[in-house]
């Protein structure tokens, strides 16, 4: 194995393709821009997607599963073991995303990447547990480099899955218990910000676990010199974070767009766009999570999310919640009658 492909080219939005969304924009009936950001959207997507009306019907949703030894430090409102116990709940259809997946007529994959408790045959769970769960960073590197890989391969892996089975956009969603510190001392290594403003309650401290989560976080930053985003991926990750990071590359370099859900998916976009600038064009951004530190990385991924709903659940349920308004922007480009056809009269 190796992490070559990591640096593999993502091609260009396609230029004219974007010209000639936005020349059928121009003719739909309504005043010129009244969609607002939806006409920008389907001309984005149509530069993507490399035809003047882009589709969103093919949706694959995947779910990275896996627990985090900073858990230990009890950085969380709930137990480590309900990663596994979702898990669970995914494949039996009762979890949040699950209702939302079979709502949007979404493809529902949960891939398990390391959780403590090794399962048993779930159907729509792929097992590619690199590990029961990461070691505990304020002590020493989340993991080691072969994990690394392992988890990276595992996000390439599920993203060429949703590209066979033609998706038309990719949806990363995460369960991890203890994930939210992972990412906010991930946040703080890239952004160089103070812990503080990266660190939040997460499934729900209060105050005072608040405060402990941030020595705690600190004490991973003062044990952990990361050159690269992924040598601080190794420190202080974890294994469902690398693979989204993976993912997000892997579907842009297909030449299939991501929409990215809440703040423990962000850092992973941040850190692939660390690794790579070129992959912005193919990240569009749901929602803007309860969780404090989100608008840092946001601004961070020079991203503008599309909903505000005090979501801070996870598990790609901010993006699924979007992606009707990204399907609506494709149908009223794709469908709407132009002025010419209508006979109704231009300004
Ligand atoms: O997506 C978000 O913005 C988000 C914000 C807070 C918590 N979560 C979810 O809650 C879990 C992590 O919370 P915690 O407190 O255990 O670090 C993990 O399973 C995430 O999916 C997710
Ligand atoms: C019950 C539960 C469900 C979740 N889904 C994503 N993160 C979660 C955290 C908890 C605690």
């Amino acid at each position: 194995m190796s992490i070559d492909w990591l640096a593999d080219p993502i091609p260009a939005s396609d230029r004219d393709a974007r010209l000639a969304a936005l020349q059928r924009q121009m003719q739909l009936t309504k005043p010129a821009g009244a969609l607002g950001r939806l006409e920008a959207l389907a001309v984005r997507l149509a530069g993507l997607q490399r035809c003047v009306c882009p589709q969103l019907e093919r949706v694959r949703i995947v779910v990275f599963a896996a627990d985090h030894g900073v858990a230990a430090a009890g950085v969380s409102a709930y137990p480590q073991a309900v990663t596994a116990e979702m898990v669970r709940n995914f494949a039996r259809g009762g979890a949040a995303i699950s209702v939302l997946a079979r709502t949007l007529g979404a493809e529902l994959e949960v891939v398990n990447v390391g959780t403590v408790a090794a399962l048993e045959p779930l159907a729509g769970v792929i097992d590619a547990r690199v590990g029961p769960g990461t070691a505990n960073f304020v002590r020493a590197p989340a993991m080691s480099d072969e994990q690394l890989e392992q988890a990276l391969a595992a996000g390439r892996t599920a993203a060429e899955r949703a590209m066979l089975a033609g998706a038309q956009l990719f949806i990363g969603g995460e369960m991890g218990i203890g994930n939210t510190t992972a990412a906010a001392a991930l946040a703080a290594a890239l952004l160089g910000l103070p812990t503080a403003e990266l660190v939040g309650p997460g499934t729900g401290l209060d105050a005072a676990g608040v405060a402990a989560k941030i020595r705690i976080v600190d004490a991973a930053l003062a044990r952990a010199q990361a050159a690269t985003p992924l040598a601080a991926l190794r420190e202080l990750g974890g294994f469902e974070i690398a693979a989204l990071a993976a993912a997000y590359l892997a579907a842009a370099q297909r030449g299939v767009p991501s929409l990215v859900d809440g703040f423990i998916t962000s850092v992973a976009a941040l850190v692939a766009l660390r690794m790579q600038p070129e992959l912005a064009d193919w990240l569009l951004f749901a929602h803007r999570s309860a969780e404090p530190g989100h608008r840092h990385v946001l601004a961070a991924c020079a991203a503008e999310p599309l909903l505000e709903l005090g979501l801070r659940l996870g598990e790609g349920s901010g993006a699924a919640l979007a992606l009707p308004l990204l399907r609506s922007a494709c149908t009223l480009h794709g469908e709407m009658a132009t002025f010419a056809e209508a006979g109704v009269s231009q300004a």
